[in-house]
């Protein structure tokens, strides 16, 4: 046995091997060592192998999933390896394969995954000359998606897809590598034979998969990098469950330009699907997140985090909330509530992983289905859509409801799965093992005639089978055909050639069925492949249906407004609220949300906003940012009225923590931000700046917040607010045009400051600093201490006060033209260059710098 263990470790090396052993799966050596670690299960010793001990460690093979799910959030991947082979079939341990390997990105099982989420793998494959090709894909979802991009651009790319597990070639450089560590965060890396990143291998399975001759549909055919990539990770998924993916029938090319672009930075910094903590709540995604399935919840989480630029697909949503706002909203959710996840069933049916329950889970879900279609017959735009794929496939229903029993079995080798009146043969085997219970009462009636023995019972155990038990007062009775079977104490047990006869067609019947049984439901499964397109679209327009359901239950329930698009660049946005704040203020009775407007557009493209810590600024910011992605991904929004023109991306820099994981300052982490938003801004760019510059000296912070705000004004020219302390800039507008003051109203009242949290016209007139940190609490000694420290500074500032031009450009001298020799090296292009060219350019670029 140990030999078959080793053999088949061998072909999972960094994989733990779970080896059923009867009841348990068993782990052995290092893996039995790892999992007692990370599960806390005991280790045993046990034999010897190799003048060893063998060290082994076991879970129960009915709680395996619970073990599963804890090793998966360690980020460990298991290899489930199952007894295949009859028992005694052949000599030596009984045969065993691994079925299936259960890894972070690959999960389908449902007891381990997230509801709200996906589980993606996604594999990146270093290309030449800096390109990166990247395929992803959530085995449960169905849907492929391939990039490419430039090295540099990987990490957002990373953030972006957020996957579970990440592959990559055995090949790459150093430098990637290095690289890969950093980006990858918690993502477990999993690492592949450099053959399996092919591009030709790539784009054939791709065709494969897709059942298509040519790639040139989806846009995806002249992607080599991306194919290397999609190669490997068809590869992996395959391996992992064992089987091909059949569902896997969508393809998406993703390219910068498309999406308005959301950097890590503002999806942190806007808390729209995790907090600044970390937590789940209360964030944007789960204010909005009202939806009756977790297919709903996770279309709308891929709604909210990747909003297209392209104003058509948000006003198609905007068009069928407003229909579901009429009233139908509330019917269509009451008949979506516990639908099932028939996106995951789906994918389940395709891997043939699917557990008889889920299966009559599907059945309920495809009749809703039928129902919702009805009601969204006949509606405008996207409904209607939805109303033609709702239908469910012909025959499935009928087929589910026909084969199953309405409450099987967990599990099909428990048997009591398939329903009584589908299979003749199945039927006169449970037959068998319903009538053993008369048979057996008839059986003890006559032999108790026979022998005379009134006490004389018929009985079966599971170790012994059937016998006659007979008490040791009545043994002088028994009849001659009787065999002994077994001793107790104070009884006989017993067997007759009858009996016996018996025992053999029950047990072989209990066998038969259970047999027919599995065989069965294999037929259904076979009998489903077919449907598991239409049922992928089917899951598809549930999904869609409930996110735009809680989208229309939202946009009433909180009082919000229909956005319009418009073609000029501006932001317009009449009372509007920050919703996350507005509904924590609810929630606490702590008075109501002030609402502000925010006008923005090519003669007015950014506010300098001040004002007392504690004001509003940054709620005012991010409420900004919030309502025009709530308007992108096709939302009704929290104001009284919105018009929002193009978009690209929405770029944050607000303040954060020290990233001491990647050995970042807060000074260096803010100058990165916003360096990377200098070079990634458009004109179309929403832009935050809070509070730049103040991880520094106040000098330094005011001289590179002022070259920042010039930068954004004059050559961005990106819709910018920025927040600051420093009162030096609110002169600022008054040298560009494009710029303007407001602040956030607060009054005095006695020594206490009142925050009104009002954008007002103009620069706020003092900062109040020490009045809040009165609220905060700080001792009256420092408070004091810091009211004469202020008269002093303000005093001291008055006398030498001198006219500084922040604003002035820098002299012209700061970028120099490039040399002669810098001219010719930017000139050339390595990859056109024979290596006879190469030389003659390397001796012309020498002569350059010589005197
Ligand atoms: N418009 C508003 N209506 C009601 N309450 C608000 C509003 N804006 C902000 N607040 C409340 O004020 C608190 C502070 O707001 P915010 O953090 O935006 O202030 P700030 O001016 O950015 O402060 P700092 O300069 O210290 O960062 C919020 O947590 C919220 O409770």
């Amino acid at each position: 046995m140990m030999a078959q263990y080793l053999a088949i470790k061998a072909g999972y090396p960094d994989t733990l091997v779970f080896y059923r052993m009867g009841d348990f799966y068993e782990l052995f050596f290092d893996d039995a060592e790892k999992a007692a670690r990370l599960l806390d299960i005991t280790l045993t010793r046990r034999g010897m192998s190799a003048g060893e001990p063998v060290v082994m460690a076991g879970v129960p093979f009915h709680s395996v999933e619970s073990y599963l799910a804890r090793l998966i959030r360690c980020g460990e991947s298991v290899a489930i390896c199952e007894q295949v082979g009859e028992v005694g079939a052949s000599k030596g341990p009984v045969e065993r394969k691994v079925i299936r390997v259960v890894t972070p990105g690959t999960l389908t099982d449902t007891e381990l995954l997230n509801e709200k989420s996906e589980a993606v793998l996604l594999a990146v494959h270093q290309g030449p000359r800096h390109k990166v090709g990247l395929a992803w894909l959530s085995v449960t979802q169905g849907a492929l998606q391939l990039a490419e991009c430039d090295g540099d651009a990987l990490g957002d790319w990373i953030v972006r897809v957020a996957p579970s597990e990440l592959l990559h070639a055995a090949d790459i450089t150093p430098v990637f590598r290095d690289r890969l560590q950093l980006l990858r965060g918690p993502v477990p890396l999993t690492q592949r034979p450099d053959f399996q990143f092919d591009p030709g291998l790539g784009q054939r399975k791709l065709l494969e998969q897709l059942q298509a001759a040519s790639l040139a549909a989806w846009g995806a055919d002249e992607l080599p990098h991306a194919h290397a990539a999609a190669a490997a990770l068809l590869a992996y998924a395959e391996h992992t469950q064992g089987r091909s993916l059949s569902h896997v029938r969508q393809l998406q090319v993703v390219r910068d330009g498309e999406r308005i672009e959301l950097p890590p930075a503002t999806r942190r910094n806007l808390e729209l699907v995790q907090t600044l903590r970390g937590e789940d709540s209360p964030t944007l995604f789960s204010l909005l997140d009202t939806c009756m399935t977790g297919m709903g919840s996770r279309m709308l989480r891929s709604w909210l985090l990747e909003p297209p630029r392209d104003r058509a697909v948000a006003t198609q949503r905007l068009d069928a909330i407003a229909g579901l706002r009429e009233g139908l909203w509330q019917k269509l959710r009451a008949e979506l509530k516990g639908v099932s996840d028939v996106e995951r069933i789906t994918a389940r049916i395709a891997l043939r992983q699917v557990r008889p329950r889920e299966l009559v889970g599907l059945r309920w879900a495809l009749d809703k289905a039928l129902q919702l279609s009805a009601h969204v017959q006949g509606l405008p735009g996207l409904l209607s859509d939805t109303a033609h794929d709702l239908l469910p496939p012909p025959g499935c229903v009928e087929r589910l409801a026909a084969t199953l029993r309405e409450d099987p079995s967990a599990l099909v080798r428990d048997g009591g799965v398939i329903a009584t009146g589908h299979d003749a043969e199945l039927d006169e085997l449970r037959a068998i093992q319903d009538n053993c219970d008369g048979f057996l009462l008839e059986l003890e009636t006559r032999e108790r005639a026979r022998s005379g023995i009134a006490n004389l019972r018929v009985q079966y155990n599971k170790v012994h089978g059937f016998y006659i038990e007979v008490t040791q007062g009545q043994l002088d009775k028994v009849p001659d055909d009787y065999k002994r079977r077994q001793t107790l104490k104070n009884a006989e047990r017993f067997i007759t050639p009858e009996l016996k006869a018996f025992e053999d067609k029950a047990l072989s019947a209990q066998e038969r069925a259970l047999a027919r049984e599995k065989w069965l439901y294999d037929q259904l499964q076979d009998a489903l492949q077919e449907h598991v397109p239409a049922l992928g679209r089917l899951a598809r327009a549930l999904a869609s249906l409930d996110a735009l359901c809680a989208l229309a239950e939202r946009s009433l329930t909180l009082n919000w407004c229909r956005p319009q698009f418009m073609k000029e660049p501006g932001i317009e946005i009449a009372q509007g609220r920050h919703p996350v704040v507005e509904a924590r203020l609810a929630e606490t009775s702590s008075g109501a949300f002030i609402p502000n407007d925010t006008r923005l557009g090519p003669k007015q493209r950014m506010q300098v906003i001040t004002g007392p810590n504690m004001g509003g600024k940054s709620t005012y910011m991010r409420q900004v940012a919030l309502v025009c992605l709530l308007a992108a991904m096709g939302s009704y929004v929290p104001a009284q009225a919105c018009r929002l023109g193009p978009m690209d991306a929405i770029h944050t820099r607000i303040g954060a923590a020290d990233d001491l994981a990647n050995a970042q300052s807060t000074f260096m982490l803010e100058m990165t931000e916003a360096a990377q938003i200098l070079h990634g801004a458009t004109a179309q760019s929403l832009v935050l700046m809070d509070e730049i510059g103040r991880g520094t000296s106040t000098f330094d912070g005011l001289a590179l917040a002022s070259g920042i705000a010039a930068h954004l004004h004059d050559r961005t020219q990106a819709f910018t607010l920025f927040a600051t302390h420093y009162f030096e800039l609110t002169e600022f507008p008054a040298r560009h045009h494009c710029a303007l003051n407001v602040h956030v109203g607060a009054t005095e009242s006695g020594a206490d400051i009142v925050f009104l949290h009002e954008i007002q016209p103009g620069p706020a007139s003092r900062s109040y600093g020490i009045q809040v940190a009165r609220l905060a609490g700080m001792p009256s000694g420092v408070v004091n201490h810091a009211r004469h420290a202020l008269a002093a500074l303000e005093q001291h500032q008055e006398q030498s006060r001198e006219q500084v031009d922040l604003f002035a450009p820098p002299p012209v001298a700061d970028a120099p033209a490039p040399s002669k020799v810098e001219a010719a090296l930017a000139a050339l292009d390595p990859d056109a260059l024979t290596p006879r060219d190469a030389l003659d350019a390397l001796y012309t670029l020498k002569k350059l710098i010589q005197p």
